[in-house]
């Protein structure tokens, strides 16, 4: 079955039906075109394909479109499969809802591609990420991916990161009292804000991670150098990720508008993995 003739089947991105919320409907367009556009060009590989499924509201139709490309697949008989790498519980059940194979990085170290939201990005794709509190998933995944495609609604495209969002730092609950002393003594400076991240109505205390950690939500102004401020934060006793991803193998990112447009920023990857 051709490429072309798997998209002719697909529900038209120009005839799909308006959401009731606009912001949803960009959510999609965003979605729907990043995938026609980076994930359909890989069946041709005739092969398996392992795609990683990010967290938040954004990649919900991520996963939908690839669920409805893996029907139309399917009532083809290939024999290839598409195995979905989950970045954190909420993704493992967006693949298991919509009809996908669910894989994990143990076994499949070596991801094809990954879509995942973002919660700021730069006109370099460096971005900052972990409002759901999946980022140390979602670096993983993204990491281990040859190409990570960014999907996001047009509120997410800044000058620089930092601008209006904190950057979640997950970190072992045990050391929050250690690690916020020390951003306070380093960053002092900067800092706009600097609190363990609660769980509000849902729940009593601190939000706890996929991986059993507290996230602190730091705000340190406008982020002009992601790798270096990274890196500083990496050496922090306890801290496990930041939400800092500066980029390295983001290819394009697609940001959706609720007048129907989708602007995408398409930039040469700075570093090339050997996996
Ligand atoms: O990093 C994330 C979760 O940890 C999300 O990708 C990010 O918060 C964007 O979410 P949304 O698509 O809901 O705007």
């Amino acid at each position: 079955m051709s490429i072309e003739l798997i998209k002719s089947c697909l529900n038209h991105i120009e005839n799909l039906p308006k959401l009731a919320d606009p912001l949803e409907s960009s959510k999609r367009l965003a979605s729907y075109t990043a995938v026609d556009t980076h994930f359909l060009p890989l069946l041709s590989k005739q092969r398996d394909l392992v795609v990683g499924v990010g967290s938040g509201t954004t990649v919900v139709y991520v996963a939908e479109r690839l669920g409805e490309i893996k029907a139309k697949i399917n009532r083809s008989l290939s024999q290839y499969e598409i195995i979905c790498i989950p970045t954190g519980f909420q993704s493992k059940q967006l693949i298991l809802d919509n009809n996908l194979r669910l894989g994990n990085i143990e076994e499949y170290p070596k991801i094809d591609i990954v879509f995942d939201g973002a919660d700021e990005s730069d006109p370099k794709l460096n971005l900052i990420k972990g409002g759901g509190a999946c980022l140390f998933q979602e670096k993983l995944i993204s990491r281990s991916a040859s190409v990570f495609i960014v999907v996001a609604d047009y509120r997410k495209q800044v000058e620089n990161i930092g601008s209006k969002w904190s950057v979640p730092i997950e970190v072992v609950p045990s050391s929050y009292v250690y690690v916020t002393n020390q951003l306070k003594i380093k960053f002092g400076h900067i800092l706009q804000k600097c609190s363990v991240r609660q769980g509000g109505k849902a729940k009593a205390g601190p939000v706890v991670t996929d991986n059993g950690n507290f996230i602190i939500d730091v705000n340190f102004g406008k982020i002009t150098k992601p790798t270096e401020l990274h890196e500083e934060l990496i050496k922090i006793v306890g801290i496990v990720e930041t939400g800092i991803f500066p980029n390295v193998n983001c290819e394009a990112a697609y940001f959706g508008h609720s007048d129907g447009t989708v602007v995408s920023i398409k930039i040469e990857p700075t570093a090339v993995f050997s996996q």
